[in-house]
């Protein structure tokens, strides 16, 4: 049977703006209050998708998420129309109405932990949504996630969806950015590699002095024991909490891994050697390529501005591994000098491609966090809803889509439109119906 890696990438959602929400994320806190682009952003997402599945890979598209979100906004006592819900909002709490407001449903390797049939005991594939919860905006999330996942992976021979973990700081989960796997081929099992920020059940132990770790040993724990993973293909390595404290407040902007290759920086780990070593036991006889970048070519600084690690390392159709990059690497020159050597090191990734993610990179989120891997057979595969499958029939569809609703400027003051709300709404709807999705949003129920 034939295996993949499938990406599914985060629509960006009608009210993509800057509200420097995220403490701990660099560009998130320099990029507040500047005026975005939802159009241009939705676009480029689309750009990057397309261009993934015409390099032959599997590749599939995300909804996002009903924002200004009016149900969280009447669940914190705001009462009356929506138009008189978002001015006193506006008014009495301007922060809580900017959490409201965010499209970082997005960054969709925030949306979930995966875990493919091949490693999980019953041979399904396994979805936990993260809980978010150390983020306002993020954290009221997960329920529409969860409903999301359920309409794309609709089959449950197949797909078993979990509800996200309990509420609660002990049990911060912020799913696929903090995961991710090793394996021979997608269909083997292979070894997951969970990283976390801080234990919380152990005050003892280290963690960042400045900024959250968002990831909690006993979510990752929590989470690998739900998809019923093997102790003998499980990996837990802390994050390097000096470098959380440098703006890397998840994993995914620090390392990331395909098949037998492992891409990471120095710094990113602790107890790294041991780590390394034992994930080259669970691995098995086949060797693992540990690509190891060091602070002589690329300080934290520049991984944490270019962005080098939030990259995708694919293999395509031929074998060979490509490097799916944000243009700031090639804009960055240590960073731009390391990916051309990185092509010429005999290791298995041979090119690099770059795409301009822009929109999405000002608030944080590089191609890495735009997309969820899914390894899955050609049988699971073909159990997924279809239509959101990327194809040129949805690619036209989806930017027609885009051209008809999103604004071409938006800024924190027009969160409060009360016709925002309606050209969201109006355009999610029509995307459920393009996409098959049935209702998952608040508004349709
Ligand atoms: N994986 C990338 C996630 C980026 C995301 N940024 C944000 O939510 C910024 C939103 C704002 O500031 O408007 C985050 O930090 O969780």
């Amino acid at each position: 049977m034939k295996h993949f890696e499938a990406n599914f990438d985060g629509l960006v959602g009608p009210t993509h703006n800057y509200a420097g929400l995220s403490f701990g994320n660099v560009a998130s806190l320099n990029n507040a209050a500047a005026t975005s682009s939802p159009k241009d952003a939705a676009k480029q997402g689309l750009q990057k998708a397309k261009a993934l599945a015409e390099l032959g890979l599997v590749q599939g598209m995300l909804a996002p998420q009903e924002r200004p979100d009016l149900h969280t906004l009447r669940r914190i006592g705001f009462t009356g129309t929506d138009a008189a819900i978002l001015n006193k909002a506006a008014k009495e709490a301007p922060a809580l109405l900017r959490a409201c407001c965010s499209a970082s449903s997005m960054w969709t390797a925030n949306a979930a932990t995966v875990s493919p049939s091949a490693d999980t005991h019953d041979g399904k594939l396994h979805f936990t949504p993260a809980n978010l919860v150390d983020k306002l905006h993020r954290s009221i999330e997960p329920t529409t996630t969860g409903n999301i996942l359920q309409a794309t992976f609709n089959d449950s021979r197949f797909f078993k969806h979990h509800q996200h973990l309990p509420e609660h700081a002990s049990f911060g989960d912020e799913g696929a950015a903090n995961h991710t796997r090793l394996c021979s081929e997608y269909g083997h099992a292979g070894v997951e590699l969970f990283v976390y920020g801080q234990e919380a059940t152990n005050p003892q132990a280290p963690k960042p002095q400045k900024f959250p770790a968002r990831q909690t040993l006993e979510a990752s724990q929590a989470v690998a024991r739900l998809h019923q993973l093997d102790d003998e293909g499980t990996v837990y390595i802390q994050q390097n909490p000096d470098v959380i404290d440098q703006g890397v407040f998840h994993n995914d902007v620090i390392a990331v891994g395909n098949q037998n290759v492992l891409f990471y920086h120095e710094q990113a780990f602790l107890n790294t050697q041991e780590k390394l070593a034992e994930i080259q036991r669970k691995f098995g006889d086949s060797e693992v390529h540990f690509i190891e970048v060091p602070t002589s070519k690329v300080a934290i600084q520049d991984a944490v501005k270019s962005y080098l690690f939030n990259t995708q390392v694919v293999t395509l159709p031929s074998g060979e591994m490509a490097i799916i990059a944000p243009t700031n690497c090639q804009e960055n020159p240590a960073v731009f000098a390391y990916l051309n050597e990185l092509v010429t090191l005999g290791t298995p990734i041979k090119q690099v491609l770059y795409f301009d993610v822009k929109q999405s990179m000002q608030n944080g989120g590089g191609p890495a966090c735009l997309r969820l891997r899914v390894a899955m057979n050609q049988d699971e595969v073909a159990a997924v809803n279809q239509h959101t499958l990327m194809n040129d029939a949805l690619f036209a569809r989806l930017n027609q889509w885009v051209d008809k609703h999103y604004r071409d400027r938006l800024t924190v003051a027009d969160l409060a439109d009360p016709q925002l709300v309606i050209e969201s709404r109006t355009a999610l709807d029509e995307l459920t119906q393009i996409m098959k999705l049935g209702s998952v949003y608040q508004f349709q129920r």
